[in-house]
């Protein structure tokens, strides 16, 4: 690599004021970030919400009444926002949670209203960009991860997991995790994180795992980076308790061989999981979403061709494409309907 010139430098310099400029107005601002919620139903998807905002977010459901149970189980893709503060920095975080799945034989339309929710926030981005006068008060709502609950089965993954990651994953950043971990002993949970993994090469399941670029990433960040990386699919355990424990309060699960702590990190990964998704790796996810997930999205959508008869499809990737394309345009038809309806 030639040696910088002069002019060069200035305009690094001039770049990185800028870069801290821009920095400090967010700052100020606060931050936005969206995490959506997937996985079976009764994982403890609105149980981990509740202790990750540390609100009742989500109302607590009585299990004790089955029927009540059912009736209060999440049924519609629910986003809420949370406002919050991360290391002195202001945060809107807003949490999509999913109905959860496994109950129904066939499992694709919970797949394809997931997927058509994070690609209808990409449409909208896509239509403002290409809006000649921009709508100030436009929202951007793109979901910047994804936490998959795996349920802890021991065994490898459920075909359904391997379906759902592998097909989000190209669109959004997945990032595994293992719910209720309480549930498996030590090192019952280390081998199941282990068999997740190798599944996860084995099938090439795109997932968030903490990328860094060798050359230009610090020493720093690459050993932090590893170390996450390890820890995939981060364990989790999720409880709203609290109870004294030599002094300290502490949120836990409570059994009669002993106490599960939720923020003790040799007992779960909830505390690292926390501090990477909402503030060591928030930016980085916000940008692989826009550099990379966003673009491959913008540009595939762009290129996409003509009308598609879905059921005359014979390859069943490209046919739930077109299922999907065509559900899309149902779902916009009917928002339109609505709007005009409503003027
Ligand atoms: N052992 C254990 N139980 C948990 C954990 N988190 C939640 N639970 C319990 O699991 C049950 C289901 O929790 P929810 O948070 O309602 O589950 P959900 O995934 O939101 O359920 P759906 O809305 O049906 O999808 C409740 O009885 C929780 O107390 C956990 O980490 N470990």
């Amino acid at each position: 690599m030639p040696p910088p010139t002069s002019r060069s430098v200035e305009a690094i310099a001039r770049t990185a004021v800028l870069a801290t400029t821009i920095r400090r107005k967010n700052i100020k601002k606060g931050l936005t970030f969206t995490v959506m919620i997937v996985g079976a139903s009764g994982l403890g998807k609105s149980t981990f919400v509740n202790t990750l905002c540390e609100s009742p977010v989500f109302p607590k459901k009585d299990y004790s009444n089955p029927e009540k149970a059912a009736i209060e189980r999440t049924v519609a893709i629910t986003p809420v926002t949370v406002d919050m503060e991360e290391d002195g920095i202001k945060l809107s975080l807003t949490i999509v949670d999913t109905p959860g799945f496994g109950d129904n034989i066939n499992n694709e339309g919970n797949f394809l209203d997931i997927l058509a929710y994070i690609e209808r926030q990409y449409d909208d981005i896509l239509a403002e960009e290409s809006r000649i006068k921009r709508n100030p008060k436009f929202q951007d709502n793109r979901v910047h991860a994804l936490l998959y609950f795996i349920t802890p089965t021991g065994h490898s993954l459920r075909e359904i997991d391997i379906e759902f990651m592998r097909r989000l994953g190209r669109r959004v950043n997945v990032i595994p995790v293992i719910a209720k971990a309480d549930s498996m002993r030590p090192q019952e949970l280390a081998a199941f994180k282990k068999k997740v993994m190798e599944d996860i090469a084995y099938y090439k399941i795109p997932i968030y795992n903490f990328p860094y670029d060798e050359e230009e990433d610090d020493d720093e960040t690459i050993e932090e980076n590893n170390e996450l990386r390890a820890l995939l699919p981060f364990s989790i355990v999720g409880s709203e308790e609290e109870v004294v424990l030599n002094g300290r309060r502490v949120r836990c699960r409570q059994y009669p061989w002993g106490v599960v702590e939720v923020d003790n990190s040799r007992h779960c990964d909830f505390s690292k999981l926390r501090y990477m998704l909402l503030s060591s790796h928030l930016q980085d996810l916000k940008e692989i979403t826009h550099d990379f997930l966003y673009e491959q999205y913008r540009t595939e959508k762009l290129s996409r061709e003509g009308d598609v008869d879905p059921d005359e499809l014979a390859d069943e990737e490209a046919r739930t494409e077109a299922q999907y394309a065509k559900r899309q345009m149902e779902i916009a038809a009917a928002e339109a309907a609505r709007g005009s309806m409503d003027q």
